[in-house]
């Protein structure tokens, strides 16, 4: 099938250039390597030559249950079929896909754990899809959770170079929002990937605001908030009246521990603002339900306040702002997480509350080396403050452009007014002293 057929799926979007030239690259059977920004498409890029592919199946790991569920229903509702098999499925289930599979009628993409592929009865059925020829390629997700020293590492993804030593031919693609250089040495090598074709964009999201407030007192950063919601709350009102559904202006707030989740939450409401706390403690049902109704735009849960236990996967492309309450650990969570708002391109805003008391608390928690410098980047974003927002973090992440005034036309607080930033910066200072 042409990829413009394939593309007719997808309800008419056009491809973006480098989603385009991955695309090629794969229908052309490279093993590729992508790294490009949460939200810039990535998935896109798997699941266009699955569909393309005339029969057979992509093998897509992915590390959540709840990504896997986000992708597979998105692909359902366009008619492709697309599943999953995990601990949930019911042994039925199971055996009715593993049979379509091997008489090439199986689903076009087939969502798996790291854990479920590494395992001998599923390698047994990868030995017979390759033999039938209806294996047609392994897609890695989230490829950086092979890297021994990121908080989300898992051991089944670095062993995941055993398809290519028991299959060379067999084609690989890995993903990732991750791109240092180093990252991108290491992932190729753990998947032990053949030539890979590699393709890096820019880090920029030129789309974001972004902002650091330097508060020390946690009381003070919530009246903080507070303020600003107020006033954003009553702004998208003016504009879209009271009741919109679903409601425009739908953000995250990140809090380190579950404790401050429930009581931001709660100062929220106090406020007349609709906020709910999300953390791995909660019952699933409670979970479940400010996922959703937050998904459905309900204007009573306009901002969740949430652990780590929220972001990865969670696609709501008209999130408007990412608030971290406390500092993220490192500068690799916070691009990501802050990455949840703006993927349908419009402007959003970030604003980091920086803290000493959030810095050292980073410092206690940092494993590894690799962590520490991760760490450090984020202090140096936080505490550069003559340098744009967008540049210290495309430094980070060895980007650096041409032209940085295109990259920001003043959407970080210093680029808009260094006067300003530089002032309360030093009246945080002072306050050490
Ligand atoms: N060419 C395109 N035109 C318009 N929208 C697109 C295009 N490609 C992808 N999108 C949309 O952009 C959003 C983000 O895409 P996707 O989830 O694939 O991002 P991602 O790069 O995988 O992000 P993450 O790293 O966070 O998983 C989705 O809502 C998707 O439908």
């Amino acid at each position: 099938m042409e990829i413009e057929h394939a593309l007719s799926v997808f309800g008419g979007i056009e491809l973006r250039p480098t989603q385009r030239q991955i695309i090629e690259a794969v229908l052309d059977k490279h093993d590729v390597l992508v790294f490009m920004p949460t939200g810039s498409g990535k998935s896109l890029t798997f699941q266009l030559p699955a569909i393309a592919d005339s029969t057979g199946c992509t093998l897509v790991i992915s590390p959540l249950l709840a990504l896997m569920d986000n992708q597979i229903q998105g692909l359902l509702a366009k008619g492709i079929y697309a599943a999953t098999i995990n601990h949930r499925t019911a042994d039925e289930t199971r055996q009715s896909i593993q049979k379509s599979l091997l008489k090439g009628q199986g689903p076009k993409l087939l969502y798996i754990s790291p854990e479920l592929a590494c395992s001998d009865g599923f390698k047994t059925i990868v030995d017979q899809l390759v033999e039938s020829s209806f294996l047609n390629r392994v897609v890695v997700d989230e490829a950086h959770c092979a890297l021994e020293w990121g908080r989300e590492f898992r051991k089944e993804y670095a062993q995941l170079g055993f398809f290519k030593a028991k299959y060379p031919d067999l084609q690989m693609m890995a993903l990732t929002a991750t791109a240092t250089a180093d990252a991108r040495k290491k992932i190729a090598s753990s998947l032990k990937l053949k030539n890979p074709k590699v393709f890096s964009t820019s880090v920029n999201r030129s789309n974001t605001h972004y902002e650091v407030n330097y508060v020390e007192d946690p009381t003070e950063r919530l009246r903080s908030i507070i303020r600003f919601l107020k006033t954003y709350k009553k702004r998208i009102e003016s504009v879209y009246g009271r009741e919109k559904m679903p409601y425009p202006g739908c953000g995250l707030i990140y809090c380190r521990s579950r404790a401050t989740t429930e009581q931001v939450a709660e100062q929220l409401r106090d406020s007349g603002i609709g906020a709910y706390a999300y953390h791995a403690k909660l019952e699933a049902s409670e979970k479940e339900r400010v996922m959703n109704r937050w998904l459905e735009g309900d204007p009573d849960y306009m901002v969740v306040v949430a652990t780590i236990a929220f972001g990865m996967g969670v696609d709501k492309p008209d999130t408007r702002f990412v608030i971290h309450f406390d500092m993220p650990q490192n500068i690799e969570q916070f691009s990501q997480q802050t990455g949840r708002a703006g993927r349908d391109g419009k402007a959003c805003l970030s604003i980091l509350y920086y803290s000493l008391q959030g810095r050292n608390m980073g410092v206690r928690f940092a494993r590894t080396e690799q962590e520490i410098e991760s760490l450090k980047a984020l202090a140096l974003y936080g505490e550069t403050i003559t340098k744009c927002r967008h540049l210290s973090l495309a430094s980070y992440f060895e980007q650096v452009p041409d032209k940085p005034h295109v990259w920001c036309e003043f959407a970080c607080d210093i680029c808009k007014s260094q006067r300003k930033v530089q002032k309360s910066y030093e009246s945080w200072q002072d306050s050490f002293y």
